[in-house]
């Protein structure tokens, strides 16, 4: 008897949840949500399955997902093993012909792959591609003195329409073609704001290990303008990592996304909690119509 009055209470819980839902479910039917998994965000295998479940489950409710990953620190601890020294600068990896070769059998390989498996174990149906594949991603070099990184100058997303029509969730590896037959290494953030500004996405969820992007007092800022971003970057606020996430956000804006979210992506649900309820957190970057 017990039992049952907790499954009871459970059930008007649920039901609640879900009638709030109800008006954001109806908002997201059918729009595209490109979500940047970052190396620091992926975590240990609870936290891969948790956002597995979340991407499918958008899935079943009618979203269409984009997963683009990054996974900075698995190419940093291979190339340590390999005795390959690298550096960033603004948060850029200076890639050479050797560490691009790495580059690519991380992402492409080991961390595209945990991520398909890890969202086909949840029930859904996931691909791995780079952008490299369907011609999604051509580069051009961004700077000679950074070598193979690349930054994206024509991205088709018609294989990732084609995805989409057939129920899959596209997963795509931060590699880029480039016109030459070179194979440029794409900071993730980058990638997903040109995978997003391509698809006019309605939402760009850059997850990482942060509440989102602090101000000079350590507190996070919910809504963010340009003007403020810019502010931040200057007073040296804004650096490392956070550096090409919030670059990666002014460009989606300006290229037709709706709007950006950096968020903690190691947070249970975040990223059900950012769509599907009014207590998302993060910070918050809008296009000025949305
Ligand atoms: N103003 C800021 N607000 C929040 N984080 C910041 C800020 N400036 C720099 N950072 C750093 O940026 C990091 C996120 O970037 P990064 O480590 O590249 O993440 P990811 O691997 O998830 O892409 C944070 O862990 C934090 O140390
Ligand atoms: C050019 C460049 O810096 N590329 C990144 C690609 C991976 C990435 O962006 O991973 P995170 O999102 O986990 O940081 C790199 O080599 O580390």
């Amino acid at each position: 008897m017990k039992k049952q009055t907790a499954m009871n209470r459970d059930w008007i819980a649920t039901a609640r949840t879900l009638s709030e839902a109800l008006p954001y479910l109806q908002r997201y039917t059918g729009a595209i949500v490109v979500i940047k998994f970052g190396g620091h965000a992926m975590g240990d295998d609870a936290e891969m399955e948790s956002f597995a479940r979340d991407v499918v489950l958008m899935r079943q409710v009618g979203v269409n997902p984009v997963v683009v990953h990054g996974g900075g620190p698995m190419i940093n601890e291979m190339l340590s093993r390999l005795g390959v020294e690298s550096e960033f600068v603004r948060g850029k990896r200076v890639t050479d012909a050797a560490t691009v070769e790495v580059v690519e059998m991380v992402l492409s390989g080991r961390v595209n792959k945990r991520i398909v498996q890890a969202i086909n174990d949840q029930g859904g149906r996931a691909v791995g591609l780079s952008g490299k594949d369907g011609g999604l991603m051509t580069c051009d070099q961004t700077d000679p003195s950074l070598g193979f990184v690349g930054t994206p100058a024509d991205v088709n997303p018609a294989v990732l329409h084609k995805l989409f029509e057939a129920g899959m969730i596209p997963v795509v590896a931060p590699l880029g073609a480039g016109r030459n037959g070179e194979t440029f290494n794409v900071n993730g953030d980058t990638a997903a704001g040109a995978v997003a500004a391509a698809l006019k996405a309605d939402r760009l969820l850059l997850l990482t290990d942060v509440a989102g992007v602090k101000d000079a007092s350590g507190e996070v800022v919910t809504e963010l303008s340009p003007d403020h971003i810019r502010e931040l970057t200057e007073a040296g606020i804004i650096a490392g990592g956070m550096i090409p996430k919030t670059e990666t956000a002014l460009a989606a804006i300006a290229g037709g996304v709706r709007a950006v979210v950096i968020l903690d992506g190691r947070a249970p649900n975040a990223c059900l909690l950012e769509l599907f309820t009014d207590h998302g957190a993060g910070s918050l970057i809008r296009a000025p119509r949305d």
